[in-house]
C-alpha cells in the first residue's frame, strides 16, 4: 500500500505533506533526501509531518525536515498551510500549532490567507545559537559582500545582512558559506535585505539544508525583527521575496512575530515504493 501525501506551498516554498496522526512514520534520513532531490524524486522545500499534539494546548504537532535530511524547529510558510488543513478539517476559523520551538497560534483572516504568531524573536546570542558570545545587532562574520549581520531566531537560526541592492549579491555562492560558518554551530538560514521604504524590504534567502529557496516564512521574520532593531523600519512591513509578499508585524508588548500571508494547494499523491509517484489531483 502506498503512502498519501499532499503537496502545498507557501509562496512557491513548496512542502510534501504526510499524515504522521494515526500511526507514527518511520523515515529512513536517505529517503527524505531522495524524495527531496528534484532530480529523481518528487522534491520539497520541506518535508512536513503531522503528528499528534503532545497535549490539549495544541491542534496538532507538526514536524520539519529539510531536503538534506536535516530537521528544524521553524518553517513559517509550512505553518501557515498546516493550520489551512486544521482549520478546514475542523471547520474552524482558528488553530494552535506545536512544533519544536513552541505552541503557534494561527488564524484564518481571508479563504487562502492565514496569520500565524510565530512566538517571539530571541535575540541572545546563545540562543540563535552563536559559537561565542557577540552581539547579535552586529555579527562578526565578513564574506564577500556580506558583513555586519543581524542574528535572530525564530525557533530556528538566522541571519540577516543589509545590502544595498539584494539582486545583486551573488548568493547561490555566499550563502552556502555563510550557513556553514564557524559562529554558527547548528548552521543558519542567511537572508539578504534591501531596504525599499519604512514600511517595505526586499527579502532573499539561503536555506540551511535547502538553498535558495523562493520565500521563507520565518526568514521574513527574522529580516523584520533585524530590520526594526537596525531602525530601518516601522514595526509592521511587508517582505517581498522571489515568491511574492508576507505581511509582518513584530509586536511590542511581547515580542511576539505575526506572519500574515497565502496558502496553495497543488495536487495530492501517493509514494509506492520508494519514489514513485501518482498524481491524483
Ligand atoms: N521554509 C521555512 C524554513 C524551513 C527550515 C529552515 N530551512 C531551517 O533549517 O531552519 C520557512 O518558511 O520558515
Amino acid at each position: 500500500m502506498g503512502l498519501p501525501f499532499l503537496k502545498m506551498h507557501g509562496l512557491g516554498n513548496d512542502f510534501v505533506i504526510l499524515e504522521g496522526r494515526r500511526a507514527p512514520l518511520e523515515l529512513p534520513r536517505d529517503w527524505i533526501r531522495a524524495v527531496g532531490d528534484r532530480r529523481t524524486g518528487v522534491g520539497f522545500d520541506q518535508l512536513i509531518v503531522m503528528e499528534p499534539p503532545s497535549d490539549g494546548r495544541a491542534d496538532l504537532f507538526m514536524r520539519i525536515f529539510n531536503p538534506d535530511g536535516s530537521e528544524s524547529g521553524a518553517c513559517g510558510n509550512a505553518t501557515r498551510c498546516i493550520a489551512h488543513i486544521a482549520m478546514q478539517a475542523e471547520g474552524r476559523g482558528a488553530v494552535v500549532i506545536e512544533t519544536l520551538a513552541g505552541l503557534l497560534p494561527a488564524q484564518r483572516v481571508d479563504t487562502d490567507v492565514v496569520t500565524v504568531d510565530m512566538g517571539p524573536a530571541r535575540l541572545a546570542w546563545d540562543a540563535i545559537p552563536l559559537a561565542r558570545a557577540v552581539d547579535t545587532l552586529h555579527v562578526p562574520m565578513t564574506l564577500g559582500p556580506l558583513s555586519d549581520g543581524v542574528a535572530t531566531n525564530m525557533g530556528n537560526p538566522h541571519i540577516t545582512f543589509f545590502v544595498p541592492d539584494a539582486e545583486a549579491v551573488d548568493l547561490a555562492t555566499w550563502g552556502p558559506q555563510a550557513e556553514h560558518h564557524p559562529l554558527v554551530p547548528e548552521r543558519a538560514n542567511i537572508g539578504l535585505v534591501s531596504v525599499l521604504a519604512r514600511d517595505h524590504i526586499r527579502f532573499r534567502v539561503w536555506e540551511r539544508g535547502a538553498g535558495i529557496t523562493r520565500a521563507c516564512g520565518s526568514g521574513a521574520c527574522a529580516a523584520a525583527v533585524a530590520a526594526i532593531r537596525r531602525g530601518l523600519t516601522d514595526r509592521r512591513l511587508v517582505v517581498s521575496m522571489d515568491g511574492g509578499d508576507l505581511t509582518l508585524e513584530w509586536r511590542a508588548d511581547d515580542g511576539h512575530v505575526l506572519m500574515t500571508g497565502p496558502i496553495a494547494t497543488s495536487f495530492f499523491g501517493e509514494f509506492v515504493g520508494d519514489l514513485a509517484l501518482e498524481r491524483f489531483v
